[in-house]
């Protein structure tokens, strides 16, 4: 069936799904759109604060109406009430309570960046690629939802094997762990993808897939700061966020945004990558400091967080990054490779 069809028909079902005070789902304003993708089916339902138990069974009903029809998709309906949620930023911020770990998941790591495009998925992707070459057992959650590129970058197709209880089994790349938000979405979605219906997704993908025992899972978050980290941190103990970012000043100064989130966040930030940091030449070897080199790490001691090191800017890091053939399993012990895994070994220092 159409993904247009089976969503007019969900809709159609949630018509027999009474709500608190009377009416049903169907015609209820804070219902959002009904998302049909190959692998998923997601609904928002916003409540006024205060509203969210007596709104549960209606939750529930509309689970199962949507689970009837939708066959294999996994059923993602999240419940918020946006107000009670906003989080508390500035003066006077609180740590959030409620916080809890994911099971079977020793550590949580996730690696952001203050803007886009600067390398963010590349770095996770080797340094979880880094700590499993130690002998550790690693995990690769990609949450970033505007831009999921982990599937390319380990060159993972098709979607994550759902068990009979609705356990996600993650792919199994390279010894890696791995689950893509971006397999619940298709082209084009991510757009009306988003506030409570994103945020409910990355749940049920760090909370419904079956890790099976990891020493660190490693979280490429989207760049910036949004819904998506506001809700992980809110909800999961993280041990620690590694930032990435380019040599360039305006870069670094959306950085300092990011780890000031953080910090008003109570979350810990382990350090800093320089990112696409100076140019080797491929022909001669040459280095070049193109950028001028070194803004991340004096950014860092002005930060006053550690500086976990640089990545030179190397062709092969973005040929093998983009046919799914990270350095780290290509060349193993090429000097992209080592720079990772320096930057992996600083990691490990910072946590503990
Ligand atoms: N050190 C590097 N040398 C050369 N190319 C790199 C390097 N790091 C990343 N790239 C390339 O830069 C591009 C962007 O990288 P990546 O997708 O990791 O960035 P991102 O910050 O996660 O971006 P987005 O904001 O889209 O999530 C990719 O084509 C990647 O191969």
């Amino acid at each position: 069936m159409a993904e247009a069809d089976l969503a007019a028909q969900i809709k159609t079902a949630l018509a027999d799904v009474e709500i608190p005070g009377g009416g049903d789902l169907a015609s209820y304003g804070g219902l959002s759109d009904v998302i049909v993708t190959p692998g998923a089916i997601a609904f928002a339902i916003a409540v006024a604060p205060g509203m969210e138990a007596a709104f549960g069974p209606a939750r529930e009903e509309a689970i199962k109406r949507a689970q009837a029809l939708g066959g294999a998709r996994k059923v993602m309906v999240s419940l918020t009430a946006e107000k009670s949620n906003a989080p508390k930023f500035g003066h006077g911020a609180t740590q959030p309570q409620g916080k809890t770990r994911v099971d079977g998941v020793k550590r949580i790591v996730a690696v952001g960046s203050g803007k886009g495009g600067v390398g963010k998925s590349t770095t996770a992707v080797n340094i979880a690629l880094s700590l499993a070459a130690e002998g550790l057992k690693v995990g690769v959650l990609d949450a970033d939802l505007y831009g999921p590129s982990i599937p390319k970058l380990l060159g993972i197709e098709g979607k994550p094997a759902i068990r009979d209880d609705g356990i996600f089994t993650p792919h199994d790349v390279f010894g890696l762990k791995v689950m893509s938000i971006g397999s619940m979405l298709v082209p084009g979605q991510a757009v009306v993808w988003r506030g409570p219906m994103a945020t409910s997704g990355l749940r049920q993908l760090l909370r419904e897939t079956d890790w099976g025992g990891l020493d660190c899972l490693i979280i490429d978050l989207p760049p910036g700061t949004g819904d998506i980290h506001i809700a992980l941190f809110q909800q999961t103990i993280v041990d620690g966020v590694v930032i990435v970012s380019t040599p360039q000043d305006l870069a670094l100064i959306d950085a300092q945004k990011a780890i000031d989130m953080l910090r008003r966040m109570s979350v810990p930030v382990l350090g800093l990558v320089e990112n696409m940091s100076y140019f080797i030449a491929p022909d001669t070897g040459n280095r070049y400091d193109i950028f001028g080199t070194g803004g991340a790490e004096k950014a860092a001691e002005r930060l006053e967080i550690p500086f976990l090191g640089p990545v030179p800017l190397v062709m092969s890091i973005r040929e093998g990054s983009d046919a799914g053939t990270p350095p780290l399993v290509t060349a193993p012990d090429g000097a992209e490779a080592k720079a990772y895994r320096l930057i992996a070994h600083r990691l490990v220092a910072s946590i503990s």
